[in-house]
């Protein structure tokens, strides 16, 4: 008999109750299928109607996006988050009644999230709803993959549940995602900006060029924090509609929790996996945008040959090369780095490939990497010491890893960088930069007030 599609649906939730009854405990079920085409943002702004805490990732590059609305379930982890959080994954994915006949990454059971940069510094009030490490399985999840999109809807199926209510309940709800028209809420007004102790911190970049000038490290990347009072809550959907404009070579990312909310415009990959074929990107050396295109091509010419940036550029691919050698096979890494522009901003940018060796996973990589010195320093520990000691801020989930798995060892992550906390009308922008023997603190301070801009520009400054 062929079924039609909406009595596959019901089959699965059939299916789902025997199995809660024979457990005794719910049972998760993850139903996938193509929908027409939607606007990822009126999506988002459809969940908040819903009431439902909202997850979005995009990756322009790859006209890629999934918006995660409410959540199904947590994975939460403290102590070992990498393994813990890998062990929590795979048992839900193996305990999951999962439908979804498509092969395209990030379809189907997916899980998004993000982690504090350092588990070891103490947690402040600032970030107290941002778990050490947390993803969510949203209820509903849209993924957009070039002009294909598809829907998954996620539920908890108990034994005392009817295949028909419940049904019919799943199909209400996605109906008012798939259907919801709304013009996106008007932006919001700068009220006031302060930068955070910003002639301590210069003295800080001192402290630290000194101490790489005793050789107690190499590079040592330090971050500060602006804070500002807008004129009132920004809607999330307009300050990523903004950010999807102005920052086309970027990771544009949320993660809400009621009224404070993590976004960014981020241009640092970490790690994508497509199956085993693994790709990271060192992305370190900075410079400004030039006003006309040859002073522009000056400047770029200048970065790519500049030895303090190239640097701390390298420090970034040697790194990489050394933390993934374990897992991988056929590591191909250019000898030298390009440039990759951004709006306000161009970097040497260097991609790293390889094939990840069986029985490894995105959580393996993603532990060596993190941090990679674009966000830590040179050592490792050394530079973290220092950061934990000395910085003026709590970091939270800025410069630490953000992005998503699937069930099929697809996912992708990115440094959360370029980014800020919202929490109602009030806001804690972040930025940083590396530090190395050379660096003049005045210049630093420069570099991080236009890695501020993005963030700024999008919430009316
Ligand atoms: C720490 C940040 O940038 C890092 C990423 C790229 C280039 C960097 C640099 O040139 O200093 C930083 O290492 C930030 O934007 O907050």
């Amino acid at each position: 008999m062929i079924e039609t599609k909406k009595a596959l649906l019901e089959s699965l939730l059939d299916q789902a109750i025997v199995l809660a009854n024979n457990t005794d405990s719910a049972q998760l079920v993850s139903f996938t299928k193509k929908i027409d085409e939607i606007d990822p943002l009126q999506f988002f702004e459809a969940a908040k109607d819903q009431g439902m805490n909202r997850t979005f990732w995009t990756s322009t590059a790859d006209e890629f996006c999934l918006v995660g609305a409410g959540t199904v379930c947590h994975l939460i982890a403290d102590e070992n988050r990498f393994q813990e959080t890998e062990k929590q994954w795979e048992n839900l994915v193996s305990n999951a009644l999962i439908h979804n006949p498509y092969q395209t990454p990030g379809t189907g059971l997916v899980a998004l999230g993000g982690m504090r940069f350092d588990p070891k510094k103490d947690n402040t009030d600032l970030w107290k709803k941002f778990k050490n490490s947390e993803f969510r399985v949203p209820r509903l999840t849209l993924t957009k993959q070039k002009s294909a999109f598809y829907l998954t809807i996620n539920t908890e199926v108990t034994k005392d549940d009817h295949t028909g209510q419940l049904a019919h309940q799943l199909r209400k709800t996605a109906g008012c995602f798939l259907g919801y028209t709304n013009s996106h809420p008007v932006a919001v007004r700068l009220k006031q900006k302060e930068e955070i102790a910003p002639e301590q911190w210069k003295g800080l970049v001192k402290q630290a060029t000194d101490k790489i000038n005793q050789n107690k490290a190499e590079k040592i990347v330090l971050a500060r924090e602006m804070r500002l009072k807008l004129s009132k809550q920004p809607a999330i959907t307009t300050v990523l509609k903004k950010l999807l404009t102005s920052q086309t070579n970027s990771y544009i990312f949320a993660f809400e929790h009621d009224d404070d909310c993590f976004v960014g415009a981020t241009p640092e990959r970490l790690v994508k996996l497509e199956q085993n074929q693994l790709l990271s990107t060192c992305l370190a050396g900075t410079a400004p945008r030039g006003k006309t295109t040859a002073e522009d091509k000056e400047i770029s010419k200048t970065l790519l040959h500049d030895p303090k940036n190239r640097g701390e550029h390298d420090y970034v691919v040697q790194m990489i090369k050394n933390a993934i050698k374990h897992y991988c096979l056929d590591i191909q890494i250019p000898d030298k780095p390009v440039i990759y522009p951004l709006k306000n901003l161009q970097h040497l940018y260097t991609p790293v490939r390889a094939t990840l060796k069986n029985g490894y996973s995105i959580f393996d990589i993603i532990k060596e990497l993190h941090p990679t010195p674009a966000l830590g320093g040179v050592p490792r520990e050394a530079s973290l010491t220092f950061i934990r000691e000395y910085e003026l801020l709590d970091r939270g989930w800025y410069g630490a890893p953000v992005g998503w798995l699937d069930s099929n060892q697809n996912g992708e992550f990115a440094v959360a960088i370029r980014s800020g906390l919202i929490q109602g009308d009030e806001a804690s922008l972040f930025a940083g930069c590396g530090v190395v023997k050379d660096s003049d603190p005045e210049a630093e301070y420069e570099e991080t007030l236009i890695k501020f801009a993005p963030m700024l520009s999008v919430l009316g400054g």
